[in-house]
């Protein structure tokens, strides 16, 4: 990953202009968000999951902690100290969906409790703090299971316990979840039972332990709501504002390690902190205006950030409501949002308000659409629009994508820009213009500034590797020191990889990753990104990917890999590989694109293999078309 920390040393010695941006929003006071449901956890503690003695008795008897006066907390995130603090708004507090079940935090946190016990009984290599609680010392614990209550449970029930949550990609084979599980030196794997016997073979093969995640109770039905739940032993504020004070937070402390796709090398563990984690919920919150009102529809993994940080824990911070598709699904998408927005302007309760995806979420939703009867388009596009928020990111957004979106919805997708070692940083704005082609400004509190290397770029058009510094900041990556340091400029900003240049009104523009989509054809430096945008309005493409490969008289030759719309697809390949020549693509792309930026290399194939975030990998696609004849 980030294989540009070589070429960026090389450059150090060059000269560069640094363009500065910083982000004029006010940082966001500590409170910044309408009281929510998380006060449950509060309630949790005071009486579902345990006595009552046994958190604020001095004498208890449970494993541990016996000898101290005080709480049962070993370290714990800021994230939910902050929200224990909090006053309570009301009694609805159903924290995730999945499966047309709902989930309190009330419930989620008792298994998240029971999960933390579990952890420390387990034998592991607990210490004890100074308050004398056991806790994990930052043990890695994996984390293995679909979106659900029960992942959520586990991660906060790894928190709770002291350990650093380690979550592992469900569709990835066994040998990378081996790499994974050797490299981050895993203690436990905790699963549900769905996965309980290749999980415990796993565990096995690197010597870690296994356990399932205590059960989540779920409220009965969508009808019966938290109206009707009991809530006469809510403590008063005073008692959980001591409560939250006994914790023994450190937020420099290790909470989370996320493992990079390995698209530019070798998957490396980012760590993120309880400080970290809570100072990105909180900047979300206040650019997206996450509220208590919200329901989000969560389909993505959640060994990335996009679905982890922006469609759960962020909400979950706001008190807004999870609600889980675990495998994305078009049918499933417009379905649920029909249900949400009935034609006759009839009111459902639990209608989705916010949605986020990756760009090929979007591509497959429109593709759907465009197959449907006029009635099932009018309520699909109905619903839609009735949505307060629409976001995309995690890999470029394509310009006719976008505005086929908004007049199919009426909805402007907000683009943003992110990566695993800072989750989100630069954004276009909830109010005000959202700009296509580009990723916004930066978020409250995050610096972001361009090097240029004035060498390469004599006409000094603005064009560098994009550098961030956030509170958001990793912390490192996991046992590779050099690696970290390598990836930071001496001021403490972390070197992208990505090339970017600013558009007039300061908005940013990605070109792409500097080793993977930026091509250099006879000496432009070109954007694979700009490229694929232009390439997608050509009525016969569905789907694109540009790629440079090497090329004897320009050093590199403009590549693409097309997959063609389904119409043509219903046709046979081979007829449409005679109908889509290179030569009808070129004659198009003339009015288009500059000469040099034309494609002289042209693949038709039935569909790109993406990873679970929908990225395309093109090293390995490189090496593949280089192996072909
Ligand atoms: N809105 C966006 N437009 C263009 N690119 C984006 C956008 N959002 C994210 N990206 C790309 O995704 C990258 C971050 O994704 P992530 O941290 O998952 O890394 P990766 O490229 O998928 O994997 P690896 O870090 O292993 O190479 C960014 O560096 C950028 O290249």
């Amino acid at each position: 990953m980030r294989a540009t920390f070589k070429s960026f040393n090389c450059i150090s010695t060059c000269c560069r202009n640094h363009v500065f941006h910083r982000s004029r929003s006010k940082p966001p006071p500590t409170h910044i968000i309408a009281p929510t449901r998380f006060f449950f956890f509060v309630f949790v503690f005071s009486r579902s999951i345990l006595p009552p003695c046994r958190h604020f008795s001095v004498n208890n008897s449970v494993s541990g902690r016996e000898k101290v006066g005080g709480f049962l907390f070993p370290k714990y995130m800021d994230f939910i100290k902050a929200i224990l603090k909090r006053d309570p708004s009301g009694y609805d507090t159903v924290a995730v969906r999945e499966n047309k079940k709902s989930y309190t935090y009330d419930q989620i946190v008792t298994s998240a409790w029971n999960t933390s016990d579990l952890l420390r009984d387990s034998g592991l290599n607990v210490e004890y703090g100074t308050n004398g609680f056991a806790n994990l010392n930052g043990a890695r614990i994996a984390i293995f299971a679909k979106p659900s209550a029960e992942f959520v449970a586990g991660l906060f029930g790894i928190w709770l316990g002291g350990g650093i949550a380690v979550p592992l990609a469900l569709s990835h084979p066994e040998e990378e979840l081996l790499y994974v599980m050797n490299d981050s030196e895993v203690s436990m794997i905790l699963s549900t039972a769905e996965h309980q016997e290749p999980m415990k073979s796993v565990a096995a093969k690197c010597a870690a332990q296994y356990s399932l995640i205590p059960e989540v109770s779920s409220i009965m039905s969508k009808s019966d709501r938290i109206d009707n739940y009991e809530h006469d032993h809510l403590p008063e504020s005073k008692l959980r504002t001591k409560f939250a004070d006994s914790l023994t937070t450190d937020g420099d402390d290790s909470a989370l390690i996320i493992y990079t796709s390995g698209t530019t090398g070798k998957p490396k563990g980012v760590v993120h902190t309880h400080k970290s984690i809570s100072a990105q919920v909180q900047m979300l919150i206040e650019a997206w205006d996450y509220s208590s009102e919200d329901t989000f529809l969560n389909c993505l993994p959640l060994h990335h950030v996009h679905g982890l940080f922006n469609a759960l824990l962020a909400p979950l911070y706001a008190g807004s409501v999870v609600e889980f598709l675990p495998k994305f699904s078009v049918r499933g998408v417009w379905q649920r949002l029909s249900e949400s927005y009935p034609e006759d302007g009839s009111t459902v309760i639990d209608a989705i308000t916010v949605f986020t995806g990756v760009p090929t979420m979007y591509t497959w939703l429109l593709q759907s659409y465009d197959q449907m009867d006029p009635k099932s388009q009018s309520s699909c596009s109905y619903a839609a629009h009735k949505l307060r928020l629409m976001m995309c990111g995690s890999s470029a957004l394509p310009l006719p994508i976008m505005k086929q979106w908004e007049s199919v919805t009426g909805h402007r997708l907000l683009e943003r820009y992110g990566m695993t070692e800072f989750v989100m940083a630069l954004s276009n704005p909830i109010k005000g213009e959202r700009r296509g082609g580009t990723v916004g400004k930066p978020l409250p509190q995050v610096e972001a500034k361009i090097l240029v290397d004035k060498e390469n770029d004599p006409n000094a058009s603005g064009i560098g590797e994009l550098c961030i510094r956030s509170p958001s900041l990793f912390k490192e990556y996991w046992k590779r020191h050099e690696a970290t340091t390598e990836s930071f400029t001496d001021d403490g900003f972390f070197k992208t990889g990505d090339t970017v240049k600013v558009d007039e009104n300061d908005y940013y523009i990605i070109m792409g990753r500097t080793n993977a989509d930026i091509m250099k054809v006879g000496g432009f430096k070109l954007s694979a990104l700009e490229i694929e945008s232009v390439l997608l309005e050509h009525p016969a493409i569905s789907e694109c990917a540009v790629l440079g490969l090497p090329d004897k008289d320009y050093g590199e030759a403009v590549c693409v890999i097309i997959v063609p719309q389904v119409d043509a697809m219903s046709g046979n390949l081979q007829d449409l590989k005679a109908s889509l020549s290179l030569k009808e693509l070129q004659a198009w792309s003339k009015k288009k694109l500059a000469p040099y930026k034309i494609p002289t290399k042209l693949v038709i194939w039935e569909k790109l293999p993406r990873n679970a975030m929908g990225k395309v990998n093109k090293k390995d696609l490189k090496k593949l078309l280089q192996q072909q004849p």
